[in-house]
This record gives C-alpha cells, structure tokens and sequence, in this order.
C-alpha cells in the first residue's frame, strides 16, 4: 500500500464522515512526529497575507469522539461495548476519559473470535481513522501502520522502571511515577472487568478475554497526547477531534494555523499568510507548557532552543502547612520568558507568616475522611479555608502592612531559595533511586551497550531545569540584596536585636541566611 493510498483512506473516511477538508491537504509522514498534515496547493485564499483565516479542515460535532457520542453508539453494540463504559461493581457510567479510553481500548484490541472481531473492528465506523493512531511499543503488522514513522523514544508512560528512574531529581518523575500507579490500579480493575465481559462471550478464547497492560498504556497515552477540552455544550467536553487530531506541534512563533470551535462544529483554520505549498500545518500544544510537560502529556521534547519560553512546574511537597491547607502538593512554576525570569509561588504565603505575627493553623483529626483544618489570624479563626483562598485571607491580613511587607518577602525569598538549592542538588545526583514499584506489568528491555534514546531526552530534561533554576536563583540573589537594604527588614532587625531572646527564633534564621 502505497503513502498516497494511506491518506487517501483516511481522507476516504472523512468524507463518509461528513468532515470538510480543503482539497489541498495530505496526510502523511514526518520526519519524526509519525503523522502531520500538509498543505500541497497554492490558493491565495491560504497563502496569502491579506487572506482571511481560511478552514481547512470542520469536523462536526457528531463524529468528535466525546463520551456522549461513544455511549450513544455503543447502544449499537448490544452487550459488548456498553457493559465496559460502566463501572464494574455500580451501575454508574465512567469518566468521559475512561469512555474514550475504554473505546479505544475495545476498537483497538485484536480479538481472535471472529465474532466479535466484526462487532469491535469491522463494524465500527471510526475502524479506518482509528488504523492510523500511532503505536509506540506495539508491533505493527498493518500495512499502513508498518509505513509510519516511530518516534525514535517511546512517551514516558512506556519508559521501563530503570529509564523513569533515571528521571530522578527532574520535575518530571512524580508526576509520571504517580501516573503510573494511577493507570496500575485502573488496569487491576478494568482487566478483570474485561473478562467478565468477554466470557460470557460464546466462542471467546484467551486472546479475547486477556488484555495487556501495554494495551491499556497505549490508549492512556492515546487519549492523553489527543483530547481536547471542548467549550462546545453548556459544560465543557473531553474530545478527541478525528483528523484535526493530526496537527503536530511547533513553537508559538512558527505557528500556522489555529482551532476555532463553533457551535456545532470544531475548525482548524489558517493564519493568513503564514502557509505556503508543501509546508506542514503546526499548531502549538500550549504556549506555557515547558519541556516536562510537554514530554509527559505528548511524549516528545520541544525545540526548547528556539522556543521563547521554558518553564519548569514543580509540585512542592513540604508534609507541613502546605499539604494541610491545599489537601495535596501546590505547584510552584518558573518560567524565563525571552530572557525575563519570573516564578508564580504564591502558596509561600502560607510559610512566611509565624506564630509570633499572629498566625496559628490547628488541626483537628476526624475518625473518618481528611483532618479539619482552622486557621487564625490576630486571635481571629477561618474555618475550613482552603488553598487560594487561605493566602488570599493571609495576603489581605499582613500585605497591606508597610512595616513586615519586606520582612515577609524576605523570608519568601530565603525558602524558595532553599527549595531551589535543593532541587539543583537533586538534579546533580547521579545515583539511581528505588524504582517505580507500580510498574511490575513491563518488563525491563534495556541492554547496556545500546544506547538508550531515552538517556538522551532526560539528559536534556536535566539541563533545562538546572538552567532555569539557576536563572531564577540569580534573581532572588538580587532580590534578596534589595531587601536587606529595605528600611522595613533594617528596622525589624534592629528591633529583634533588642527583643528578649525568646523572641528572637525567626529573626535568627533571616539574618543567618543573609550573612
Ligand atoms: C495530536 S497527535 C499529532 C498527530 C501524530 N503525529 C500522529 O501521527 O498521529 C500528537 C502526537 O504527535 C507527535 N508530535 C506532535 N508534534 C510533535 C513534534 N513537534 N515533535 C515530535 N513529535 C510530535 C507526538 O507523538 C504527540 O504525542
């Protein structure tokens, strides 16, 4: 089967589907992102720069694959498909993710039962679309399939335990380590509920009530590298948008083209004059995603050299405070933006005010469900406040105040400084931690003579934190210069250096991390 051949289904089915594509669009190969669409023609209407933003490609609502329209099509199924998109024990059905991940798990799987191969395969109407989704572990024997183009390092989610380890120190490892539970823990459940199903099948053999732990990962990452939230309906929708779906992702300022999301319709458009013939259609996956994200979400790493902006968002996990008030690990971001630094941190509010400034939180164990959590301020008590609105309350309370705004910036400073220090120092580590224990079901492949493309990508992972950190770090240096020349912090210091020596902890630790 020839590349031409290969779009042509694709394009073939999109029709069928009532999908409006611009007659001068290709699907095919990339050099190293699988799949992208190409614009081949020469219509003014596209390339040139006094255009309007021209559609060149509208799906309707009908065919974005959306937890609504799967369940309503699996109504067809009769007892296959709907049995799975519920939960196991209750009746209720499951997340829109765990819909659309479940299709594609059924749709997907290669069943041995002739039967039931027709109902999950033949018959379903998204079959020639879904021949095209990328597969970065599993063997490919189709012959379109066999034509793609694999990345040369599979998505995070597939890394082995030895490789995720070696993500140690980098922002990337909870997240993923966690990810990886998540999807240990749902596979427990949705195996068994498999078979259940598919027993109860006449004719079913092994092959059709067993489902593998790389197959569940593979439609994880499917859904999570395609679906789009939707503002479509009155609440807003998870959908994977068939062929818009093959948009590959550039940097904001190489950006060709854009989603526009219509009331019964979901669009990708030009940018008038930014598209000439035989260029690829780019859209860019989120301006303010760093390389982690990215890399998590999508699997591959951004052109970060030619990108304006990294950043690195690290969940901050302190067992204190923190934890107390927002119930699971904040996240602080920064970010370096055309060469600006800047850090978004606010939950450091919630440390930089002490008991001796009036500020207590209590806690009080339940027998069931998370302790409850009070805060006070100035003898007053806020019950239950939680997470942004606890520093908002904190932030009305102390920033107004002239005399301990510095002090209180001050001692934001020293801790975020101290965190980053530490996470350099994480980063810097070579040895390699106890693994991810969630992770049993893939089996270790790792030779020590192959180079491992894996190695590579953390690598860089590892240098582009450890060179945003170090930028933020040069600007608390400074900012912490600037405000231990404040007259506010000179005036609490002086003031300290005369209170009685119970008073003096917090001051200590300030002047000592000044000197
Ligand atoms: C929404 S899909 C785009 C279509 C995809 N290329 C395919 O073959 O189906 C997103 C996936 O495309 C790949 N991709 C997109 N942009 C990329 C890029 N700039 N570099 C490498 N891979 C990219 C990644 O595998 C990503 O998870």
């Amino acid at each position: 089967m020839t590349q031409s051949s290969d779009s042509s289904i694709l394009l073939g089915w999109a029709q069928l589907q009532d999908i409006n594509i611009h007659k001068s669009l290709q699907i095919k190969p990339t050099p190293q992102a699988g799949l992208g669409i190409f614009y081949t023609g020469s219509d003014p209407l596209v390339t040139s720069e006094d255009a309007e933003p021209s559609t060149l490609i509208s799906v309707p609502n009908k065919v974005i694959l959306t937890a609504e329209n799967i369940r309503t099509f699996a109504l067809s199924y009769g007892t296959t498909l709907l049995p799975l998109l519920r939960n196991g024990e209750d009746e209720e059905m499951v997340s829109e993710r765990g819909t659309i991940l479940r299709f594609l798990l059924f749709s997907l799987h290669r069943f041995a039962a002739p039967r039931l191969q027709k109902v999950a395969w033949e018959s379903n109407c998204y079959s020639a679309y879904l021949g095209f989704m990328p597969s970065p572990l599993l063997q490919q024997t189709d012959d379109h399939q066999s034509l793609l183009t694999s990345p040369s390092a599979p998505p995070p989610t597939f890394w082995t335990p030895g490789q995720i380890n070696k993500a140690v120190g980098t922002s990337l490892y909870a997240p993923l380590s966690a990810k990886l539970r998540l999807l240990t823990s749902e596979f427990e459940q949705f195996s068994s509920q498999w078979r259940d199903v598919f027993e109860k099948v006449d004719g079913a053999g092994q092959a059709d009530v067993e489902i593998s732990f790389a197959e569940y990962v593979r439609a994880d990452w499917l859904v999570t590298s395609r679906v789009m939230e939707l503002p479509i309906w009155d609440e807003p929708k998870l959908g994977i948008v068939p062929i818009i779906d093959f948009a590959n992702h550039t940097n904001p300022s190489d950006v060709n083209a854009r989603y526009e999301i219509t009331d019964d319709a979901v669009k990708l458009v030009s940018l008038p004059g930014r598209i000439a013939s035989g260029d690829e259609i780019f859209i860019s996956y989120g301006p303010n995603k760093g390389s982690s994200e990215i890399l998590f979400t999508y699997g591959f790493l951004i052109d970060s050299e030619n990108a304006s902006c990294e950043c690195v968002k690290m969940r901050v996990r302190d067992g204190g405070v923190l934890q107390l008030v927002y119930g699971r690990p904040p996240v602080a971001q920064f970010e370096v933006r055309d060469g600006k630094v800047t850090w978004e941190c606010e939950f450091l509010w919630l440390l930089c005010v002490t008991e001796e400034d009036g500020f207590e939180v209590s806690v009080a164990q339940q027998i069931e469900g998370p302790p409850d959590v009070d805060m006070s301020i100035h003898g007053q008590t806020l019950s239950g406040v939680r997470g942004q609105e606890a520093v908002e309350a904190i932030k009305e309370a102390y920033g107004s105040d002239d005399k301990m705004r510095d002090v209180m910036e001050l001692r934001r400073v020293l801790i975020l400084e101290k965190w980053l220090s530490g996470w350099m120092e994480d980063l810097a580590r070579v040895e390699v931690r106890q693994g991810v224990e969630a992770d049993e079901h893939i089996t270790e492949a790792e030779s020590a003579e192959t180079e491992d493309p894996v190695d590579g990508i953390i690598e860089t992972l590892r240098q582009r934190e450890e060179r945003v950190y170090l930028l933020v770090l040069e600007e608390l240096e400074k900012r912490k210069d600037e405000l231990a020349q404040s007259d506010a912090v000179l005036t609490y210091l002086a003031a300290q250096d005369e209170a009685p020596e119970a008073e003096q902890a917090s001051v200590e630790t300030v002047e000592a991390e000044l000197r």
